[in-house]
């Protein structure tokens, strides 16, 4: 993948922590470059180190060494939607917005549509993840699986470079599950390199690469719900 191609491109990624009078290595030298319309999956067992990277994936928090970058340029706290969504487990919606708002609000921030224009954007994208019916409730009026996917459609509302998910699928029956799957294929077939934290093997199976998080690094295989298996040849490659 050259610079050009690959809108997340991490180098040298380093962070670890003091614990109990030593120091663990969370992430050692971790590279990742992810392209335009493709959707990779991060697994790994729990502690490897999945939310350490995501929380500097997006900023939250500085690395001891190495580099995020976003279409050439440094992932700050200030990078703009537009360049880099992020969706944490935590959602982030806005409690005193209905759920149409929230997914309104980026596209009014960020973007010169018409209020006609931002509408239909957002009955698109709640339409498409089967919450449209729910887009006048608040955020604490729908169950935790309609806000995740809320979420996501706001994440997708700008139709970002690039979309951070953390396991976006985490509470979904299998209807709801199918439509975060079709969401994030579409975002990313649209040119959106989408990075999944997921354990779930409905999701490994639309990506395009699996990556383990092991030993502070990232390699071909993935966790699914079942623990650990081999990558599914022609599916993986290094990241
Ligand atoms: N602020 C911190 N201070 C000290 N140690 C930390 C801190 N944050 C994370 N760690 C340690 O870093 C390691 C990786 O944690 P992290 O939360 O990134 O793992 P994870 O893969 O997301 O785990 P899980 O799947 O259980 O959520 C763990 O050993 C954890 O205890």
């Amino acid at each position: 993948m050259t610079v050009a191609e690959a809108r997340l491109r991490v180098r040298g990624l380093g962070r670890g922590f003091n614990q109990g009078g030593g120091r663990i290595e969370v992430l050692d030298g971790l590279d990742l470059d992810v392209a335009a319309g493709e959707v990779v999956t991060v697994s790994g067992p729990s502690g490897s180190g999945k939310s350490t990277l995501f929380t500097l994936l997006a900023a939250f928090d500085r690395p001891d060494s190495g580099s995020v970058e976003v279409l050439g340029d440094e992932v700050t706290p200030l990078t703009p939607w537009t360049s880099l969504a992020v969706l944490p487990q935590t959602m982030g919606l806005s409690e005193e917005l209905t759920l149409a708002e929230n997914v309104a609000l980026p596209l009014r921030m960020l973007t010169t549509r018409t209020p006609e224009e931002v509408a239909d954007r957002v009955d698109s994208l709640l339409g498409g993840l089967g919450v449209a019916a729910l887009a006048d409730r608040y955020p604490l009026q729908v169950s935790f699986g309609q806000r995740q996917r809320v979420a996501l459609a706001r994440a997708l509302a700008v139709r970002p470079a690039v979309l951070l998910a953390d396991e976006p699928t985490a509470h979904l029956d299998h209807a709801s599950l199918s439509t975060v799957l079709v969401a994030l294929r579409a975002a990313a077939d649209e040119g959106t390199a989408v990075l999944v934290a997921t354990h779930d093997d409905e999701v490994h199976a639309v990506a395009d690469r699996c990556l383990v998080l092991s030993e502070g690094r990232l390699v071909p295989g993935l966790v699914g719900a079942d623990g650990l298996v081999p990558a599914p040849a022609g599916r993986v490659e290094t990241g």
